[in-house]
């Protein structure tokens, strides 16, 4: 508790600076110490014993995956990235799909078992490893043994790699501890019977806290959100799950914290690699584009998942919309850089930019997907950043209704989606009020209010496949969607999303 203790303290004075040690000294909070006290409360009455690991990633460095752009030197940016030793998150898929099956009793025989699966993981990274070395030191051949290896490229397995990890002592420790204390934790998981099962899926409008959140504490302000539900919910298991064929995601391997290269211009003038939390592939991967869809993004500033989007190659036509002209801009700028095509494509409508409410959108029933990645209270960000922190005590009211204006973001978009079509909701938030809750109330508030029903898509076996990469939330703790939790050997999110498909 110690270590972790130090390395949180650690880690915010380096970020923040001769600012953050003076505060320090006067002993004054500052907005990311608001942030933090608020999540001890709330997130602690939460996820209970499990909080203080959560916290622990949170305050430390996240992980990028990185993305190859389809529209630059593909093939060169792919071998680049292996040859630093990162993994094609669908190589990792197909192992993940193969032990599954070896380990699902419908299945069972017909696949491998785990110390199958590691052994080829190793394969495929030494493999990589010694066509780095054969790339440096051409006179090597195939395995290059005799050759005096370079730093980065010595690791024959993973343990071994972590051992090597530029990262602190404390770093280490806390991050063996992480794994350690996890394993202990899932042994004994006890699920909050008020979050496993009911209680904080049923809430109230914050009009009716009205000058009360001065004094309400976080934890204290979310039961006034309760009240009674009462809509038909369909839970159903998602059917099938498909990587898009064209889709090069790059990782590292659990554990391995390393960092990827900046990205290079490629002989198009685009960017080669896209580099973004890898948890924030999810949502626009879940969402599973066809060819020929008519998409929306309704909140899709600074464009990471949209970006994502079109790497697919899948869309027909994609709208970006976003409230605000300059994150717009920003999205604007991100698309030039990574499409060579880019005038073409807006030109031709394939690409479209809105700059709207997304609660006042009135294409009724026109997209075939959403994605509705909401503004939130950004967790990790408001740990680390005192700019634009939503913790300022000046933006007390903005803060206390975002669960208000997420859930009529979505409950508007349910109503953009055409019949049988299906939106992603997603947030970077570990809030229960943010994540299930906003899912609730939006089910409620649309089908009463425009009588449209709709079905919850359960993907539970499918991030499974995801799970030699993310650290996932237990499924019991959540009802309506998966969630990435911050986890230090792999410190991605968080990332809550729940697949919704509007009923027909
Ligand atoms: C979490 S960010 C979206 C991140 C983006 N999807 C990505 O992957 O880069 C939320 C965005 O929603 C926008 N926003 C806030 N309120 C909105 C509203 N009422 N309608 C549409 N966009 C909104 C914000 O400007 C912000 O850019």
């Amino acid at each position: 508790m110690l270590i972790l203790r130090n390395i949180c303290w650690l880690q915010r004075r380096w970020k923040s600076g001769g600012k953050k040690r003076w505060n320090v000294l006067q002993n004054k909070k500052n907005n990311c110490d608001r942030a933090l006290e608020s999540f001890d409360d709330f997130y602690g009455s939460v996820y209970g014993g499990r909080w203080k690991n959560m916290r622990a990633a949170l305050l430390t460095r996240h992980k990028y995956i990185a993305m190859v752009n389809n529209f630059g030197d593909t093939e060169q940016t792919c071998s680049m990235l292996e040859t630093d030793g990162a993994i094609n998150m669908k190589s990792l898929i197909n192992l993940a799909q193969e032990r599954l099956q070896g380990t699902d009793p419908a299945l069972k025989g017909q696949g491998q078992n785990r110390y199958e699966i590691d052994d080829k993981l190793d394969a495929l990274l030494r493999k990589q490893q010694e066509r780095e070395v054969a790339s440096i030191y051409p006179s090597a051949g195939e395995g290059g043994a005799a050759v005096q290896m370079p730093q980065q490229l010595k690791y024959d397995n993973v343990e071994e790699k972590e051992e090597s990890q530029t990262e602190s002592p404390d770093f280490k420790q806390s991050l063996t501890k992480a794994l350690e204390e996890d394993v202990k934790l899932d042994e004994h998981r006890l699920v909050d019977p008020q979050f496993g099962t009911g209680g904080l899926y049923e809430y109230m409008p914050a009009h009716s806290i009205k000058g009360m959140e001065d004094w309400v504490a976080e934890s204290e302000h979310y039961k006034y959100y309760q009240t009674s539900a009462d809509f038909p919910l369909r839970i159903e298991p998602e059917t099938s799950f498909h990587f898009p064929e064209h889709l090069a995601l790059y990782t590292y391997e659990m554990g391995n914290c390393s960092d990827f290269k900046a990205p290079k211009k490629c002989l198009t003038g685009v960017s080669s690699h896209f580099l973004m939390d890898g948890a924030s592939t999810l949502p626009p991967l879940f969402l599973q584009v066809q060819p020929g869809e008519k998409v929306l993004d309704a909140c899709a500033s600074p464009g990471g998942k949209s970006l994502l989007l079109l790497q697919t190659l899948h869309l027909d036509q994609l709208v970006c919309n976003d409230i605000q002209e300059s994150r717009l801009n920003r999205l604007r700028r991100l698309m030039q850089e990574f499409l060579f095509d880019y005038k073409q494509r807006s030109a031709a409508r394939h690409l479209i930019f809105s700059q709207s409410d997304a609660r006042n959108l009135d294409e009724y029933e026109q997209y075939d997907k959403i994605l509705v990645d909401v503004p939130c209270t950004t967790d990790r960000h408001v740990v680390m950043e005192q700019d634009n922190n939503i913790f300022k005590p000046s933006r007390i009211k903005e803060r206390l209704r975002i669960p208000e204006l997420q859930a009529g973001i979505l409950t508007n978009c349910l109503r953009l989606l055409r019949p049988g079509g299906s939106l992603v909701y997603s947030t970077c938030s570990l809030s229960p009020i943010q994540n299930d809750g906003v899912v609730h109330m939006a089910l409620q508030k649309v089908f009463v209010e425009h009588g449209i029903t709709a079905t919850i898509k359960d993907l539970s076996r499918h991030t499974e496949l995801f799970s030699d990469i993310f650290k996932f939330e237990h499924p019991k703790g959540l009802k309506y969607g998966q969630m990435v939790i911050p986890y230090l050997p792999a410190n991605f999110g968080p990332m809550y999303f729940s697949k919704i498909t509007r009923n027909v």
